[in-house]
């Protein structure tokens, strides 16, 4: 009790966020309680708060005792995110240290000391050029989605979730590790490579309440341990990528891809520099487990909205059949130049945004001012949320805030909007080093199947769409149904 009035007094006593701009938390629990319990998602539970200060350009909430900065004015999110990096670099929680071997490889969890290395490093191979040179590999997983959907018949309701993650798990595989998996058989079960992308974030019970403590409670892992990846789907990716890289270099084989420019550095006198295999491996694994669930989410998201909007659909075909004729093959420049399928996936990210909040954590004491003239300092340690859904959700910022309304990404209503008010891959210098990447692939998939189906949500749909706040990165109540049929 003497512990706990004054951390919550604590936003009063920095005496610039006044009680107007502060919430009054649960005792001991906080405001977060109810994504703690899964019922809403953290997103969520900010969009309402954000509301409630709908005058104030940011405000104090509570996780548990942690008080937290929610940011929400435009210009200051901008401040956090892009112009002033050099207070608000870091994330929340980092993993500097002994902590789990393959996330403190990952520029996500780890702090600015050695972010900036493994950011050029990740930012190095999935340059615009290397992204280019997956296309091929991208289209081919696109074509065996298409041909999977095709095998099922008209008549079936498909669970479209397990769809895109057998796609992305395809992909990724020839992608990232350069095989072939079966994760896009007819007739087969998704198969190992699929089970391992899948375990990560839908493991054992111990996994979950990592990750849960790895959001609500961090220092509760020094107790549970750090191990989010388990090892089981560490070693199966280390040896994978071992064989994969041994094998070309034994035969001989020359591909230009992402495998082959790895494979450069690993190869020392012949044999495999096992130290660089295990850095390699680590990203690679990063980069599975980054893509798995939040590239399938994106290709499930867009095809439900797709489904339930047939004439946006129809105008997405119309685009893709004027410039891609019957039996032509979909080419990179054509893929990266639609633009109604470039509108159709920012608007979908912008309605159900894979990450809905951003965290910084103040590395350097500074203060935030508004033009409204409201200012606050921020103390080194405080955690400073950025409300994706809040944002994306706001009337003031998208004309049609509520619908699937891809006009919202029109040059005109671009323009009309304050910068840095979407934010599906983020901002400033920690943007998502992905997302050139991740687009490729949803694009790619998306114009393939529409060249060949027209797209129906199945009987089991949740109607209207609703989020799943128990979904660990997005789902919807009920899952993803949808039903393929195959156009002349
Ligand atoms: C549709 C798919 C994806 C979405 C929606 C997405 C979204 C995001 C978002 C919102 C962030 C947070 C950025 C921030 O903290 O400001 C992020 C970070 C990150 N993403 Fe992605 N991402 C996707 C795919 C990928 C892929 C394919 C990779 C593989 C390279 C990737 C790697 C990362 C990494 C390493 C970070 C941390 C960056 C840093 O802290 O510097 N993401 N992503």
């Amino acid at each position: 009790m003497v512990f706990v009035k004054p951390a919550f007094k604590l936003w009063l006593s920095y005496g610039k966020v006044g009680p107007a701009a502060w919430t009054k938390p649960t005792f001991l629990i906080g405001d977060m309680w109810e994504a703690m319990r899964a019922r809403k998602t953290i997103g969520q539970v900010l969009e309402t708060l954000c509301r409630k200060n709908d005058k104030e350009p940011f405000f104090g909430v509570y996780k548990l005792l942690k008080p937290i900065l929610v940011v929400k004015d435009p210009e200051l999110v901008s401040e956090v995110l892009v112009k002033n990096f050099s207070s608000f670099g870091n994330n929340e929680v980092t993993f500097d240290g002994g902590a789990d071997e393959v996330f403190r490889e990952n520029p996500f969890s780890v702090g600015l000391d050695r972010w900036k290395e493994l950011r050029t490093r990740l930012s190095q191979a999935f340059s615009p050029s290397r992204v280019k040179l997956a296309y091929d590999d991208l289209l081919t997983s696109s074509r065996c989605l298409a041909d999977f959907v095709a095998a099922a018949g008209a008549d079936t309701s498909q669970d479209g979730l397990l769809l895109c993650k057998r796609f992305t798990a395809h992909a990724s595989a020839r992608v990232l590790f350069g095989i072939e998996s079966h994760s896009l058989e007819v007739g087969s079960e998704p198969g190992v490579f699929y089970d391992m992308g899948h375990e990560v974030f839908n493991g054992s019970m111990m996994q979950s309440l990592r990750f849960t403590a790895y959001f609500f409670f961090p220092p509760l892992l020094h107790i549970i341990g750090h191990q989010l990846v388990d090892w089981k789907v560490i070693n199966f990716f280390r040896k994978l990528m071992k064989d994969s890289i041994e094998y070309r270099h034994k035969e001989g084989v020359v591909r230009d891809d992402f495998v082959s420019h790895a494979a450069k550095a690993l190869i020392v006198d012949g044999k495999v520099d096992e130290a660089a295999l295990k850095k390699m491996a680590n990203q690679a694994i990063n980069s599975y487990i980054e893509t798995f669930e939040t590239s399938a989410l994106s290709v499930g998201s867009t095809l439900l909205l797709l489904a339930t909007h047939p004439k946006e659909q129809e105008q997405l075909r119309a685009e893709i059949r004027e410039r891609v004729k019957p039996g032509q093959d979909l080419d990179y420049e054509t893929v990266t130049t639609l633009p109604f399928l470039d509108k159709v996936i920012k608007e979908t990210m912008r309605l159900f945004p894979p990450a809905d909040t951003i965290r910084r954590c103040c590395t350097k004491a500074t203060r935030l001012q508004s033009a409204s003239g409201r200012s606050v300092n921020v103390e080194p340690g405080t955690a400073v949320y950025i409300p994706v859904d809040a944002l994306h959700h706001d009337p003031a910022i998208y004309s049609h805030p509520h619908d699937f309304w891809p006009d919202h990404f029109s040059a005109e209503e671009i323009a009309s909007r304050p910068k840095n008010t979407f934010l599906g891959f983020s901002e400033g210098p920690r943007q998502c080093p992905g997302m050139k990447y991740a687009t490729l692939k949803v694009k790619t998939a998306i114009a393939t199947l529409l060249q060949r189906f027209e797209v129906t949500p199945g009987e089991q749909q949740v109607l209207p769409i609703k989020r799943d706040p128990k979904a660990f990165i997005i789902n919807y109540e009920g899952g993803i149904w949808l039903k393929f049929r195959p156009l002349p």
